[in-house]
């Protein structure tokens, strides 16, 4: 028997799986609260109940959304197991050994819906993740318009966030996980329908969550699985200490740059429905100041690694490199 713990979203408390690691909880703040502000601007997490950033989508439901969505495609993601880790298509060819961890394809939102049925008998999961484009109806348009744009526009303007990217609509089953990794955009995540477990870690733990390289097909996401940590050979892991919330409908989670994030799918109301709000973020600043944070380590680790793999034109010949480079030599 695996350990449980309880979290609380504010409203409903709720059993979920204990790992490892400890985690502290992380703040839900109204969004007239100055320390939220304070968070957002110092590139912290926290959970804001109150902001209706989409509620105008209160009412989306898989019915709702199958009458009214559209044509177009949706990309959806099938996984034997709970985790759907995601891998960069591009870079498989880079990996001789890798196996894909999860299937995709471009669906219709029927076929969606569909696939949900007949995989839940072949005991397949499916996760639709889809930026939302300009195929949907009119009624998802005009939802879509009722989002409070005011709030968030104005915390992209405040807190010099790059364009927003996309919107990204995610449909989960279940008990579906989306293993932990990190983003390089801002994001302020809005939960729909149904309850999501999030577990956060600040960038500094990047050496206690042991990154794939940036040219594997799996860049940005650890390669430890919580389920089943080795830590004989990612003994950092110890080390790891986190933050975690739940959030539910009308939460708006704020996922500073380069923090990790792991996302689990409450098994409650069926499925999951969120929407992302990304921002490209903060320009390099005019004048650096040192020490350099740890956001900004990170990606000069990303840039020096991506050099040398261009460099060397092999990415099997990356590894022993960077070995010869460090090892024996730093410690
Ligand atoms: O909700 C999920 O399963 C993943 C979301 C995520 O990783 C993100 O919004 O960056
Ligand atoms: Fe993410």
């Amino acid at each position: 028997m695996s350990q449980t713990t309880r979290l609380t979203d504010g409203r409903k408390s709720f059993e979920v799986k204990k790992y490892t690691f400890a985690t502290e909880v992380i703040p839900r703040l109204s969004c007239h609260d100055p320390e939220c502000e304070e968070r957002i601007a110092n590139g912290l997490p926290v959970v804001i109940p109150d902001v209706n950033l989409v509620a105008s989508a209160r009412h989306w439901n898989i019915d709702y959304l199958h009458d009214n969505i559209g044509d177009g495609k949706f990309m959806t993601y099938f996984s034997s197991s709970k985790k759907f880790k995601y891998y960069d298509d591009k870079k498989c060819p880079n990996v001789k050994s890798f196996k894909k961890p999860m299937e995709q394809e471009e669906l219709t939102f029927d076929d969606f819906v569909q696939k949900i049925n007949k995989g839940k008998s072949k005991g397949q999961r499916c996760y639709l993740q889809q930026t939302l484009n300009e195929t949907v109806g009119k009624n998802i348009v005009s939802d879509f318009l009722g989002f409070n744009w005011n709030w968030v526009t104005a915390q992209q303007k405040k807190n010099s966030f790059g364009p927003l990217t996309n919107n990204m609509l995610l449909i989960g089953q279940e008990g579906n996980i989306t293993p932990v990794h990190y983003d390089e955009q801002e994001n302020f995540f809005a939960q729909v329908y149904g309850y999501k477990r999030f577990i956060l870690f600040p960038p500094e733990e990047f050496p206690n969550l042991y990154p794939h390289p940036t040219y594997h097909p799996c860049d940005r996401q650890s390669q430890v699985d919580f389920d089943n940590a080795d830590f004989e050979k990612f003994p950092k892991f110890r080390n790891a200490t986190g933050f975690e919330t739940i959030v539910g409908p009308g939460d708006v989670l704020y996922i500073p740059i380069y923090w990790w994030h792991q996302v689990e799918s409450i098994p409650i109301e069926g499925h999951t429905i969120s929407v992302t709000f990304w921002y490209k973020g903060r320009p390099t600043p005019e004048k650096v100041t040192y020490p350099l944070n740890a956001h900004q380590k990170v990606a000069m680790m990303r840039n020096i690694e991506k050099m040398i793999a261009q460099a060397l034109n092999n990415p099997d010949e990356v590894p022993e490199f960077m070995q010869n480079m460090v090892l024996g030599r730093y410690t």
